[in-house]
């Protein structure tokens, strides 16, 4: 055994600070800041949730990690991959910086949940944690705030005032208070989300890193996504609470004992990393009360930001209101917008914008918002976020920089919100979703740049080659969830709260994911035709681009059926999943029309120009279809604001 695996492992049930044979004790953030660059803390989080923090120096590589995670967790780490984000570390460290959060994912891809949570007992391993309660994972002044947040916290906690547990939402989570008992903070442990290992309100089955309750969103990443929306949010335009993630310990969070999912009992403090939000006192949300009261600055900021991160999910629960005037009258009220944990999907999504509907929508923008769209630069988002957040995906960000673009230009062609919100929207109509008019512009792009490689002279395969591989290379489905929809439908609280608006929610979703599972088993058959039916099949896919051009909203399914059989099948969107787990596995591909991973720089630059070019088009179809419903049902100057 190398030496320094021999050395002390810290560590206290989950909690463990592992000390490596340089022999320095952790004392805090402040003792790292001091040192060299050549140490540096990491938290590793198993899939189950397991959280050790330990220190690397220069000569650590994956294998150290992994053998120290063995001896400390008692976990095997052999046929697992240890990921950051989209990489997988195998020797160099040197990516990783300072408090980043890594992840442990096994290398089998059916993993249900029957499968032993390898949270540690703590019998063997327990040692004192020597780090403090809460920590920031980052030392940015952008997280000042929640810094004095997490003091006041910490001060309470000496004096014995305990979190309390969140009731409400399908995650775990917990208010945090000050000495005088207000609560100041909520926490949501990552391993507790809707499906994760530690979930406490009974939705387990998933490992962290598989598609979650939104299939483009991994269980175990919503706690960035909190934070890249307060990064996002310039400022504080739309008024998001300041956000962290942070490693916390204590008793209160739940572990369950891996094979049933139940809540072990009389579990000592354990670690976690956690999304960590200033707590806003509110009167109630938007769901309990009418929204004509609601400010058009504070609907059109919200839906903005909504915009800007592709939120999926801003139902009216997710919208706090205080009264400003003590009676909540018009304008008189303060709106928060919250959890954000659904945002930046890891393709283009179906968004869900509450406030679509809503008269303030449908106002134009004022001078103000139209000034800060317009300085809205996607690029410089995405490098904040990075070195903010690095575990961020690229995927997301992706879907970051589309989402900008598209707000940007629609603001500057003079669309509103509502009309913006609704050409991000997919329509469900029959049962079937329809790819949203957004989608269909990202579907028209890479026709284009498709095509330009096909006829390009530099093309190293020719036509022949070219769709062998689009048909060869799409997406096996490599997700198998082992919920049936029988265990879907036996929660009520999955009533909570969705999609209040259209009568949708993310259970439909799940069954839909279920069945195009199915279907994607058939068309994997079909792919297995050889190459002569691959090219058979080359004239209808370059016939795409003509076909979409004239597209109109009423044509889009039976013209996106058309191109891809019946369902999303994204022959161009599509990439391999092995047999192995990757950190940059894909996600299923019948989760989207439009995927944003598979395509490399050059492709995604090109691509980006194609959509730049081809939106106003768009917009001015969209404004002539907001133009005759507005005569059909006589709205013109009905607006009362
Ligand atoms: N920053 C905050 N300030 C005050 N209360 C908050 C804050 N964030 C969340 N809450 C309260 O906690 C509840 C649960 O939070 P949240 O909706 O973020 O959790 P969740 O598990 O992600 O829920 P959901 O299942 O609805 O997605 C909210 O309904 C709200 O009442």
């Amino acid at each position: 055994m190398p030496r320094k695996l021999e050395s002390p492992v810290h560590t206290q049930m989950a909690v463990a600070v592992f000390k490596n044979s340089l022999g320095g004790e952790y004392r805090g953030n402040q003792s790292m800041e001091g040192k060299s660059s050549r140490r540096r803390r990491v938290f590793v989080q198993t899939e189950t949730g397991c959280v050790l923090g330990m220190e690397l120096d220069r000569s650590d590589n994956a294998h150290t990690v992994k053998r120290r995670l063995q001896i400390a967790l008692n976990v095997p780490t052999e046929e697992s991959s240890l990921t950051f984000g989209d990489m997988v570390l195998k020797n160099d460290l040197s990516a990783v910086r300072h408090d980043s959060p890594l992840l442990l994912t096994r290398n089998f891809m059916h993993r249900s949940s029957s499968t032993p949570c390898l949270s540690p007992t703590g019998r063997d391993i327990q040692q004192k944690d020597k780090s403090g309660p809460i920590e920031i994972l980052s030392h940015s002044s952008r997280f000042a705030q929640v810094k004095q947040i997490v003091h006041d916290i910490v001060k309470a906690m000496k004096v014995g005032v305990d979190p309390l547990p969140v009731h409400s939402g399908l995650g775990g989570a917990y208010y945090f208070r000050n000495s005088c008992g207000e609560s100041v903070a909520i926490i949501k442990p990552t391993d507790e989300e809707p499906f994760a290992p530690n979930n406490p309100k009974g939705f387990v089955g998933k490992a962290l890193g598989q598609p979650g309750l939104k299939l483009s969103v991994r269980v175990g990443e919503t706690g960035f996504r909190e934070v890249a929306a307060y990064l996002l949010d310039y400022d504080h335009f739309a008024n998001v609470p300041p956000t962290a993630l942070v490693k916390v310990t204590h008793s209160i969070f739940n572990v369950n004992d891996g094979v049933n999912g139940n809540k072990q009992k009389g579990v000592k403090a354990v670690s976690k990393i956690a999304s960590f939000q200033q707590y806003i006192p509110h009167d109630f949300d938007a769901s309990d009360h009418g929204t004509s009261s609601f400010p058009v600055a504070a609907v059109h900021r919200i839906g903005i930001l909504d915009i800007r991160i592709l939120n999926t999910d801003r139902h009216a629960g997710n919208l706090l209101v205080r009264k400003l005037d003590g009676v909540g009258r018009f304008g008189q009220v303060e709106l928060i917008p919250i959890d954000h944990g659904l945002c930046l999907p890891e393709s283009l999504e179906d968004p869900y914008f509450e406030w679509i509907h809503w008269p303030q929508a449908s106002i134009p923008f004022s001078e103000d918002e139209l000034e800060y769209i317009k300085k809205l630069d996607p690029i410089r988002d995405s490098e904040m976020l990075r070195s903010e957040l690095p575990m961020i995906r690229e995927a997301c960000l992706r879907v970051l920089v589309l989402c900008t673009i598209f707000l940007k230009e629609a603001a500057a062609y003079g669309l509103c919100l509502a009309e913006i919100g609704e050409m991000m929207s997919r329509e469900f109509r029959s049962g079937e979703e329809d790819p949203s008019e957004l989608e269909l512009v990202c579907i028209e792009a890479r026709m284009l740049i498709a095509e330009r490689e096909v006829f390009s002279p530099k093309s190293e395969g020719g036509i022949d080659e070219f769709q062998f591989s689009m048909d060869y290379e799409e997406g096996g489905y490599a997700f198998s969830p082992k919920m049936d929809s029988a265990d879907f439908m036996s929660g009520s609280p999955f009533h909570y709260g969705f999609g209040s608006g259209n009568g949708r929610s993310p259970l439909s979703t799940l069954d839909e994911s279920f069945e195009e599972e199915l279907e994607s088993e058939d068309e994997e058959d079909k792919r297995h035709v050889g190459n002569a039916a691959a090219f058979e099949r080359k004239p209808s896919v370059l016939k795409l681009s003509a076909s979409l051009k004239n597209i109109s909203l009423g044509e889009k399914k039976q013209k996106h059926a058309n191109f891809t059989g019946t369902k999303p099948d994204n022959r161009y969107l599509g990439n391999t999943s092995s047999g192995h787990r990757s950190a940059n596995e894909q996600l299923p591909v019948s989760a989207s029309f439009v995927k944003v991973a598979d395509m490399n720089e050059e492709e995604w630059t090109m691509f980006r120009d194609k959509f730049q070019e081809l939106l106003s088009p768009a917009f001015a179809k969209r404004k002539s279809i907001t133009l005759s419903q507005r005569q059909s049902q006589r709205l013109g100057t009905s607006c009362q604001f």
